[in-house]
C-alpha cells in the first residue's frame, strides 16, 4: 500500500483490530495502524461499538470481490444513534435506514406511528411467447427448446450415467418383481421370515413348507433329487472324462460364486460336495450322480486371480473343452453372483457356448447379501442383454443356497430335463 496516497497497490494483509491503547484506537489496516487518532471517551466508545458491528464483524465474512464492491458511504446521525452503513447493491440495510429515517420525520411533524409500507419489488413483466430477450436456457417455454431438452436428457440418461446410476434406473418387469416377492428373494430381516411362519434355525430355511412339522421338512417335491448325491469321477484332463451314460448338468461359473453349495442345496446333502470361503477350492471337474436319473457336474471355478497364470489357463481350458465338446451335456447352470453381475470372463464363455449350441441358462447366486430390488434389476439386465442369444434357456433363476429362496424353482426347471431325457 501507498502509505502517501492511501492506495492500494498490493495485496492487502489481514490485519484485526486491536483496542487496547487508553484513549487510542488503532483500527483495521496497516495504515490505519500508524494513525493514532485522540478522542474524547465517549466518542471513542461510539466509535469502537460502530467498527465492531459493521466493519470488523463483517469484513472477514467477505471474500475479496464482495469486499471490493463494498463501500463505506454514510455516517448517518439519528437522535442520539450513529449507525455506520455500508452500501452493498441491492443491501437490506439500505432499505431500513431509509424507512427509519421516515418514521423519524413521521413522529417530528406529529404524524401518528404507521408502520412504514413495505416497497413492492417490481419484477419484469415477459411475454411468454417472446424469446427475443430471453436466454435459451432461461427456462423458455417453446415448444422447440422442450424438445431440445428432452432429447438432451434421454442422452444424458443413457451416456452421461455411472454404470451405477444405469442399474438403479433399470425397471424390473413384474413378472420378476412378483417372482421376487413370492420367494421371498433378496436380503431379509429374521423377523419377516419368521412371520412367514419359516424356521430360521434350519440350514436354508426358506426351502422348507412354511408353518410344516419336521417329517414335511424332509420331503423334496421333486422326486429325481430324492436320490443319493454320489461322488463318481474327477478329472483334470479331457482324456479323464468319464463315459457319458446319464444326462448331465454342469454348474459352470467364476470362483466362489457358489456352485458347489448350489449342488449341496439342490439335494439337501450338506458336506457331500466340499465348500469353502477361499476361492479356488474345486482346481477337477468332479461328476456326481443322483441315482441313475442324472449326473451333476461341478466345474473349478474360473476368474481365480491368485492362482498361477498357467494353473488358470489350464483350468479354463478344461472347462471351456468340457462345455464345447462334451456329449451328455444337456444344461449348463451359468452361475452369476448377484451383487456383481456378469463379467468379461462370463461372457466369454457365452461367446463360447454360443458357438457350440450348448445350452445355458443363468442362475442368479448368493441373492440373500442384496436387496430384492437389486436382485430383480440383476435379472432384468442379465435377460435383456442376452435377449438375442439363440442357446440361451430364458428366464433367469434366482436363488440362495444359505437361505433356501429360489432353489424349489430351480429343482423344477432341472428336473424336466433329467424327466425328458430318461423318462
Ligand atoms: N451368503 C451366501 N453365501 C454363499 C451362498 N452360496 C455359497 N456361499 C458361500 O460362498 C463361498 C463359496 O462357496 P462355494 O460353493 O465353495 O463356491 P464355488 O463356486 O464352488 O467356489 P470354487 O470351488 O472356488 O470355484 C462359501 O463360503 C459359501 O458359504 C449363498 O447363497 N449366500
Ligand atoms: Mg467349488
Amino acid at each position: 500500500m501507498n502509505g502517501k496516497s492511501g492506495i492500494f497497490v498490493g495485496k492487502r494483509k489481514k490485519v484485526f483490530p486491536q483496542r487496547d491503547m487508553e484513549n487510542k484506537v488503532t483500527v483495521g489496516t496497516s495504515h490505519r495502524r500508524k494513525t493514532e487518532r485522540k478522542m474524547d471517551s465517549e466518542t471513542q466508545e461510539k466509535f469502537s461499538n460502530s467498527r465492531k458491528n459493521t466493519l470488523h464483524g463483517e469484513r472477514r465474512k467477505f471474500n475479496n470481490t464482495e469486499r471490493n464492491s463494498v463501500r463505506k458511504v454514510k455516517c448517518v446521525k439519528m437522535g442520539e444513534e450513529n449507525v455506520t452503513l455500508r452500501k452493498q447493491s441491492g443491501s437490506k440495510q439500505k432499505t431500513e435506514l431509509f424507512s427509519k429515517k421516515k418514521v423519524q420525520d413521521k413522529r417530528n411533524l406529529g404524524v401518528s406511528e404507521e408502520r412504514p409500507k413495505k416497497k413492492k419489488k417490481r419484477g419484469i413483466r415477459l411475454d411468454r411467447h417472446d424469446t427475443s430477450n430471453k436466454r435459451l436456457d432461461d427456462g423458455v417455454t417453446s415448444i422447440d427448446n422442450n424438445k431440445v431438452k428432452q432429447e438432451d436428457s434421454a442422452k444424458t440418461k443413457t451416456v452421461g450415467l455411472s454404470k451405477n446410476a444405469q442399474f438403479r434406473a433399470i425397471c424390473p418387469s413384474p413378472s420378476i418383481l412378483s417372482f421376487v416377492e413370492d420367494n421371498l428373494l433378496g436380503r431379509r430381516r429374521d423377523i419377516q421370515l419368521k412371520r412367514a411362519g419359516y424356521n430360521i434355525e434350519l440350514s436354508a430355511p426358506l426351502d422348507n413348507i412354511p408353518f410344516s412339522t419336521s417329517s414335511e421338512r424332509e420331503r423334496i417335491e421333486e422326486p429325481v433329487f430324492r436320490n443319493r448325491l454320489e461322488f463318481f469321477a474327477a478329472a483334470k484332463v479331457s482324456s479323464s472324462f468319464p463315459p457319458a451314460d446319464l444326462p448331465e448338468i454342469a454348474f459352470a461359473g467364476r470362483s466362489n460364486v457358489g456352485k458347489s453349495s448350489l449342488l449341496n442345496a439342490l439335494t439337501r446333502q450338506w458336506g457331500v460336495v466340499r465348500t469353502s470361503d477361499k476361492p479356488g477350492l474345486t482346481q477337477t471337474i468332479n461328476f456326481f450322480t443322483l441315482g441313475s436319473k442324472m449326473c451333476m457336474v461341478d466345474l473349478p471355478g474360473y476368474g481365480f486371480a491368485y492362482a498361477k497364470e498357467e494353473v488358470k489357463e489350464a483350468w479354463e481350458d478344461l472347462v471351456k473343452e468340457y462345455v464345447s465338446t462334451r456329449l451328455g451335456l444337456k444344461r449348463v447352470c451359468l452361475l452369476i453372483d448377484t451383487k456383481w453381475g456378469m463379467k468379461q470372463t462370463d461372457h466369454e464363455l457365452v461367446d463360447l457356448m454360443e458357438r457350440a449350441q450348448t445350452k445355458y441358462q443363468i442362475i442368479l447366486t448368493k441373492t440373500d447379501t442384496v436387496f430384492p430390488i437389486d436382485v430383480a434389476r440383476q435379472a432384468m439386465q442379465i435377460e435383456e442383454r442376452l435377449k438375442a442369444n439363440k442357446s440361451v434357456v430364458q428366464p433367469a433363476v434366482m436363488v440362495s443356497s444359505k437361505s433356501g429362496a429360489g432353489i424349489r424353482s430351480l429343482r423344477t426347471v432341472l428336473s424336466k430335463i433329467a424327466r425328458f431325457v430318461k423318462p
